[in-house]
């Protein structure tokens, strides 16, 4: 089935073009320095975000075998949505309790001379919950192989849990690995991201190249493509974690291997892939 629905365009245009307030918002942050100003003010405010001028920009209700998903599609190509209310509470809640139990650790990146140190690229704290070790991350898994069945979910790696404290935040970088011994086949097609506690005021993702900021609740998750048809990295997919200025975020990642995907197998052109995939 098929649910547009669209926001009347000149409302949006003249919201877009109306002063905005969000300059009080922009707290000061560890790592700061590395967030381009114009990216910083797309995180804040909303208004400022081009998505919904973009006609193509829609609401999706599919239904597989009665079970509904509802998808906002913020970009056709290459793919970049939403799905709303994708996990049940009771999956959000049993997900959140390994977090509150686990001792989390800072996320450390590794320097020249071999020796790990914090970094303010990204202030967070991150815990691998894999799937074989944690029933409740399997269950994530397996309703997001159900629900989304073009993508094969079998081939990925272990479901990483991250969490934001408040002025928490991660650099845009790309999720496709630029390390010499990972074949194309073994790469991050796709990220699938899912929310279980959301910032009260930021923390949204943002794509600096789409233009647009994915603000999500609990629940939600959010998907998109980091290669191209070709398997080589898509320049759009750049994308970070806004500032969180007030509250917690707590999300989990599932990178998606190229390696088995059958639906994709036939693309091999250099150029993006398109959510309609998604969509049936
Ligand atoms: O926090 C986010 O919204 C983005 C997280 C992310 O980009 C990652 O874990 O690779
Ligand atoms: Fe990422």
């Amino acid at each position: 089935s098929f649910d547009p629905e669209i926001d009347d365009p000149n409302q949006s245009f003249n919201k877009i073009n109306q002063e905005t307030e969000s300059s009080g918002l922009q707290s000061d942050f560890a790592g700061k320095e590395y967030w381009e100003d114009i990216d910083q003010k797309l995180c804040d405010d909303p208004e400022f975000d081009e998505t919904w001028k973009k006609p193509e920009s829609l609401c999706y209700s599919v239904i597989r075998e009665q079970e509904e998903t509802r998808i906002e599609v913020l970009s056709w190509s290459p793919p970049l949505v939403v799905y709303r209310k994708f996990f049940t509470d009771k999956q959000v809640d049993d997900y959140l309790r390994i977090f509150k139990k686990a001792s989390l650790e800072q996320q450390t990146v590794v320097s020249a001379d071999g020796t790990s140190r914090s970094s303010n690229v990204r202030v967070a704290k991150g815990l691998i919950t894999s799937a074989y070790d944690f029933p409740e991350a399997q269950s994530l898994h397996k309703t997001a192989s159900r629900l989304i069945p073009a993508i094969n979910f079998t081939s990925s790696e272990p479901i990483n849990g991250l969490k934001y404290d408040t002025k928490g935040h991660y650099v845009p970088h790309y999720d496709y690995l630029k390390v010499k011994d990972i074949t194309e086949d073994d790469n991050r097609m796709v990220t699938f991201l899912m929310v279980f506690q959301a910032a009260n005021v930021g923390g949204g993702t943002i794509f600096p190249y789409i233009r647009t900021v994915a603000r999500t609740k609990s629940g939600d998750a959010i998907l998109w493509f980091n290669m191209k048809q070709n398997r080589e990295q898509e320049p759009l997919a750049f994308h970070g974690g806004c500032p969180v200025h007030s509250g917690e975020k707590i999300i989990s990642t599932i990178w998606v291997e190229r390696r088995g995907q059958e639906l994709f197998e036939a693309f091999n052109e250099d150029k993006s892939f398109s959510a309609d995939v998604l969509l049936c």
